[in-house]
């Protein structure tokens, strides 16, 4: 019934407004409003701007559409219930993303306000683990550019390409030179897939204005055979360029960034090849406003999951056993963290490192060791003999947490994790490589060999398992907790560096949020449901953070930090959202056709 009677005042103003406007005799006039027509269209079209079958009539007759869209006028959740239909009804995970990537060049609040609402359906498809398949075929999926290539050619110009971006007031660039993307290997540009889901959730979780971040590649090349081979690639078809010529690139672009959007723009570095992750990330952070998502976003996550292990086991992290297997960015920058953190803890470097074991292709890390191809790795060696089995490690260290970052699928053997099991209450089993085929061991595998008592975690979700009647729901060890509240927190403060310190806020900070949300469960972390949430979290921590170490630059200092923060969120509510950021006022220099409203 109100549904008719709302059908019907709709005929009535549709009507009433033809008819007013075919009442007119200026032929002037009318001229006008072809123009106008015709220019407002292309601004409706603007994805930011456009609210498809949710402009009301009163919007259509004010912007010269009406006629451009089915008469049908839409309420924001009928759009979405649209939306989640036709997601649903996609048959694979890639036709869901190309479905939600045209979503957002179509209209790019609906899409946030779909990726916001139904985060759990949705992150699993813009992010790890279909964002690694996006990756591997992005040069066949290939549409539209979605993000900035900066290319090796464009030497001595990039700060004219950067330029090329229509946005100019960019606040965060997430760069990839795609060499080491998830656990995948060398995607060359294929990589944008990544620096723009990185950024979408910045968005989605951190609720950052999508207009302040740029997704950026940068093309050095690939050492893909298959890539170079392949008559699709979009990227550039050479070997990557390395040495003084690669870091002359990279330095070229971050000093473009900064010359072309201020120096307190976020750069954030995502899945370069780990020596080249901690080497820039050294090289800069001391002077630029910069993080490796890699190393320190997946350092407070770890650290993050470590003190909810302390929690749950009423054991101090300086006597558990630690085993990182896997000696990249991810476990090499946990281990750093967690020094970090016993170090805050009154405790030298030393006692620190005890217990600490690493472990790569070529076996446990110890001082016989010639070459440290990461020097910082150094500090974990053992005075041990050498040993390459990993099962044999594991019975004989008898590790209390194991943390996999090798990009190898399934070497958590079912004798490792039984060992484990043998000997802890609550084993921590924390699979970390991504996507999923990638992880070092499943959920159901964890629970199994375990009866359910293990502390289990990993990278890219896993579904729920039943263990001895008893269903029990991973939860994610995903930097993902992180990043969108270190930038969220950073780009509301403006501080020129982000230090150290910055994550182990970030690492407290999801630590207290698992605690708080689920003080009797088991688990290492929040669901993903609550990942915007952990990211306010974490986004006020490591504001109030920089504005008590005294290195914001915002002024007058804000006396409400939480409501500073949120006066700088992006709502995605498009009825409210419109009329402030309706970017044409002239428009409303023409007079409204007369409606029975
Ligand atoms: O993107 C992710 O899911 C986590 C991450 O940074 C990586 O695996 O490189
Ligand atoms: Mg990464």
């Amino acid at each position: 019934m109100a549904c008719s009677s709302l059908r019907l005042s709709f005929k009535l103003n549709l009507s009433s407004f033809l008819a007013n406007k075919h009442k007119s005799s200026v032929n002037k006039t009318c001229f006008i409003h072809s123009n106008v027509l015709k220019t407002d269209y292309r601004k409706i079209i603007d994805p930011k701007y456009n609210k498809g079958t949710a402009f009301t009539h009163k919007e259509r007759q004010i912007l010269n559409i009406i006629g451009l869209y089915p008469s049908c006028q839409r309420t924001e959740e009928e759009q979405l219930y649209a939306v989640y239909t036709n997601f649903k009804a996609k048959k694979t995970s890639i036709d869901r993303y190309i479905y939600l990537r045209s979503l957002r060049a179509r209209q790019e609040r609906l899409y946030y306000r779909f990726v916001i609402e139904r985060i759990e359906d949705v992150m699993p498809i813009v992010y790890t683990p279909t964002v690694g398949t996006v990756c591997q075929q992005f040069s066949q999926l290939y549409y539209t550019s979605m993000g900035l290539y900066v290319s090796k050619y464009d030497k001595g110009y990039m700060t004219h390409v950067l330029n090329n971006w229509p946005e100019v007031d960019i606040r965060a660039v997430c760069v990839t030179d795609g060499e080491r993307i998830l656990g995948l290997g060398d995607l060359g540009a294929n990589g944008m897939g990544i620096s723009v889901g990185k950024l979408d959730l910045y968005t989605a979780l951190g609720k950052i204005p999508p207009q302040y971040l740029l997704p950026v590649v940068l093309d050095v090349g690939t050492n893909n055979q298959q890539l170079l081979c392949d008559p699709m690639y979009i990227g550039v078809r050479e070997e990557r360029c390395r040495g003084q010529e690669y870091d002359d690139l990279v330095h070229e672009f971050v000093e473009s960034v900064v010359k072309t959007f201020g120096v307190q723009t976020l750069i954030h570095f995502e899945d370069f090849a780990t020596p080249n992750a901690f080497r820039f990330i050294k090289k800069y952070k001391n002077d630029y406003c910069c993080i490796n998502d890699d190393i320190q976003g997946t350092a407070s996550c770890g650290l993050g999951g470590f003190l909810a292990v302390e929690h749950i086991t009423r054991k101090p992290l300086n006597e558990h056993i630690i085993m990182f297997v896997g000696a990249g960015s991810a476990a090499l920058g946990i281990g750093k963290l967690l020094v970090k953190e016993l170090i805050s803890r009154k405790m030298n470097v030393e006692d620190a490192v005890r217990n600490v074991y690493f472990i790569d292709v070529d076996g446990i890390i110890t001082k016989s060791r010639q070459k440290f191809v990461i020097p910082d790795l150094k500090q974990f060696a053992k005075d041990m003999p050498p040993e390459k089995s990993l099962e044999k490690l594991v019975d004989t260290l008898k590790p209390s947490i194991l943390v996999g970052a090798t990009g190898q699928g399934g070497i958590f053997t079912e004798n490792i994790i039984r060992s484990m099991a043998k000997n802890h209450k609550h084993p921590a089993i924390l699979a970390c490589s991504n996507p999923t085929h990638k992880a070092e061991c499943t959920a159901e595998q964890a629970y199994n060999f375990t009866e359910g008592r293990a502390l289990f975690a990993s990278g890219s979700p896993f579904p729920p398992v039943v263990v001895g009647g008893k269903r029990i729901t991973p939860t994610q060890a995903n930097n993902a907790f992180a990043f969108p509240g270190v930038a969220l927190g950073t780009l509301c403060t403006k501080p020129h560096t982000i230090t150290d310190d910055v994550f182990l806020v970030t690492a407290h900070a999801i630590a207290e949020y698992a605690r708080e949300f689920q003080p009797n469960d088991n688990v290492l972390y929040p669901p993903v449901k609550e990942a915007a949430n952990v990211a306010f979290r974490v986004g006020v921590a490591v504001a109030k953070h920089v504005i008590q170490s005294g290195a914001a630059t915002i002024y007058p200092i804000p006396k409400d930090i939480v409501k500073h923060i949120k006066d700088y969120q992006y709502f995605t509510d498009v009825g409210t959202a419109l009329p402030s950021v309706w970017p044409y006022p002239e428009m409303t220099r023409f007079p409204m056709p007369k409606t029975n409203e």
